[in-house]
């Protein structure tokens, strides 16, 4: 299980926000452009740090800042995805995907190479360099290569933002069979509802750095305004209108 409870002023903008993620599942971490969701996921990365607060993965502080911890990132065990996919264009797709599995500590690889492969149907791309894949092969191949350090969580930033339509439905299934398959619980960070919708089991609603509401996706999904905002793009107003709702 995740815990994250943190602070942090940066600029004129302020997180607050605590929250907790459970040990498996896809957990949306969703909110309107500027609510500070990759501010948070940053944090839980070990790419920035909280002024205060405290992250917890396992019951391994990962952040304390009242007890001076801060672990670098890769001690964190935390595998991410970013909205491009930043594979090392000198290396081939298995050379980046091996160089995940080097990040992990010795003894605890639990990720197989070949069941992530097949998972994610990259097996034809293996030879080959970034430059000759698709925008969708690409993204998949950093899902793959940040599996494969073995992580206690993968954070997942908005994957799909830099993709067309056609090449969103290509990854979004492997997205959503990651999860059950390899038992590993994934933060997903997104803006539209329609991927949401398709993906998580739990939400953390953010707005304005702070969490407006969280809890199963069902439970929220029932609410009305959620349902009204089904085929909405952008969720700002929509979002809005839900906390109207849950407020109410
Ligand atoms: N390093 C920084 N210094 C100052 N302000 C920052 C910094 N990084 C982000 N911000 C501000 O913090 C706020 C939250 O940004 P953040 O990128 O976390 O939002 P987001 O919800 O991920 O947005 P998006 O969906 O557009 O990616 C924004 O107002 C942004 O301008």
């Amino acid at each position: 299980m995740l815990k994250v409870r943190v602070r942090k002023n940066q600029g004129e903008f302020s997180i607050q926000a605590g929250f907790t993620i459970e040990d498996s599942g896809v957990t949306a971490l969703f909110g309107y452009s500027g609510a500070g969701k990759t501010s948070i996921v940053n944090m839980v990365a070990g790419l920035s740090a909280p002024d205060s607060g405290v992250i917890e993965m396992n019951g391994r502080k990962l952040f304390d800042s009242e007890q001076g911890i801060n672990l670098p990132p890769e001690q964190r065990r935390v595998g991410y995805v970013f909205q491009d996919a930043r594979l090392f264009p000198h290396l081939t797709v298995k050379g980046n995907l091996i160089f995940g599995m080097k990040l992990a500590p010795k003894g605890s690889l639990y990720v197989d190479f070949d069941e992530v492969v097949d998972m994610l149907g990259i097996g034809p791309l293996l030879s080959r360099r970034p430059a000759r894949l698709s925008g969708g092969e690409k993204q998949r191949v950093a899902i793959g290569r940040a599996l494969l350090c073995s992580p206690s969580l993968l954070l997942m930033d908005e994957p799909l933002a830099s993709l067309d339509e056609n090449r969103k439905s290509e990854v979004l299934p492997f997205i959503s069979r990651l999860s059950q398959g390899f038992s590993i619980p994934i933060l997903y960070v997104s803006h539209m509802l329609s991927e949401i919708e398709k993906l998580a089991d739990n939400l953390v609603l953010l707005e304005n750095g702070g969490v407006a509401a969280s809890g199963p996706f069902e439970a929220l999904k029932s609410s009305r305004t959620l349902a009204e905002m089904r085929g909405g793009g952008e969720s700002r107003g929509a979002l809005h209108a839900l906390n109207i709702k849950l407020a109410s």
